[in-house]
């Protein structure tokens, strides 16, 4: 099995070229928070913010928004009440998550469904949470123009994937993720990554990150990374070694590491981790 190291970041974190605009960091869309979960897209969004997207648009409940801008005016708004007027942004998204907080109820799966129907070749399409549930439960199959990229704990896994958390092997993991098409983001204490025909694990973490909302963190990272950075398939692995490196930088002061706090740790750390 390959490891994820340090050597990932400078692979794909770049110096920003001084002839570049907000449009060339790319557009992400997240779509998720029901009215019980908002927390869980606030904190994917401040993570795609703090990773530099470009633009960066919540679909959520209404109830959402005034919470999600105390946070972070920088992301944009559209209640999903009225989905319609966030089809155009999903369409001319580079990135879109959905699924953090989305709930599994009838409303979240038609959610699912439009968004899945709009995704298309060119994009990212980053499936996390409730949109997991939701896509074992209600056998949905994924769309086949974007790039997927699922992001499940072990739980979520075995719902898509059918294998028990106990014979979650590398190989098991990489034969259903070739099946899907997708890149899997197996979530654990050592995350595996499924891409392009191989396994590869995770070198950091710590369980100081043991906390609701921090996948949720992860999710909105990998929009951002993928948004902004060429070698998309690279930018998911910089983005879960990033993700779990701050974290164990600041464990070393500190008994648990909130998820808001791995997110506005990331503009430093991706300052000192770029290359020329
Ligand atoms: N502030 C917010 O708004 C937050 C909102 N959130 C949103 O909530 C939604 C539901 O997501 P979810 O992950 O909380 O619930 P679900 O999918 O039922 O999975 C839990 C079940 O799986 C089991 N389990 C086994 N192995 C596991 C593992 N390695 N990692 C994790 N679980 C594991 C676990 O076992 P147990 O803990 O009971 O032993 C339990 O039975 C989703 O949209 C998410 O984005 C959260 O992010 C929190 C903060
Ligand atoms: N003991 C641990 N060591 C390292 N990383 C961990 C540990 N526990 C949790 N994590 C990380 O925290 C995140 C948890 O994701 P998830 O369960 O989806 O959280 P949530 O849905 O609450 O946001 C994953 O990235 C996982 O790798
Ligand atoms: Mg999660």
């Amino acid at each position: 099995m390959k490891k994820i190291t340090d050597k990932i970041l400078t692979k794909v974190i770049r110096q920003r070229p001084a002839d570049s605009f907000k449009g060339t960091y790319g557009k992400v869309a997240l779509v998720g928070g029901s009215q019980n979960f908002g927390g869980a897209i606030i904190m994917a969004s401040l993570a795609a913010v703090y990773s530099g997207a470009g633009l960066v648009t919540t679909v959520s409940d209404s109830t959402n928004q005034t919470s999600l801008h105390d946070w972070l005016p920088e992301a944009m708004f559209v209640d999903n009440n009225q989905f319609e007027m966030a089809e155009p942004i999903l369409s001319a998204a580079t990135v879109i998550v959905i699924g953090p907080g989305l709930g599994t109820d009838e409303k979240a799966r038609t959610l699912l469904e439009r968004t899945f129907a709009l995704a298309k070749p060119g994009q990212v399409l980053v499936i996390d949470g409730s949109a997991l549930t939701l896509l074992a439960n209600s056998k949905l199959t994924l769309p086949s123009g974007p790039l997927n990229v699922l992001t499940p704990h072990q739980m979520e896994w075995q719902r898509v994937s059918g294998i028990k958390i106990a014979d979650q092997t590398p190989e098991a993991n990489l034969a259903v993720a070739n099946q899907l098409n997708a890149i899997a983001v197996i979530k654990s204490h050592r995350t595996q990554v499924c891409l392009n025909n191989q396994v590869y694990e995770n070198t950091g973490g710590t369980p100081a990150q043991a906390t609701g909302g921090m996948g949720d963190t992860l999710a909105g990272m990998i929009g951002g990374f993928t948004a902004q950075f060429a070698d998309k398939p690279a930018a998911v692995l910089a983005a879960v070694y990033a993700h779990s490196a701050i974290a164990d930088q600041l464990a070393k002061k500190q008994y648990v590491v909130l998820p808001h706090q791995i997110s506005e740790s990331l503009p430093e750390f991706m300052h000192a981790h770029q290359a020329n």
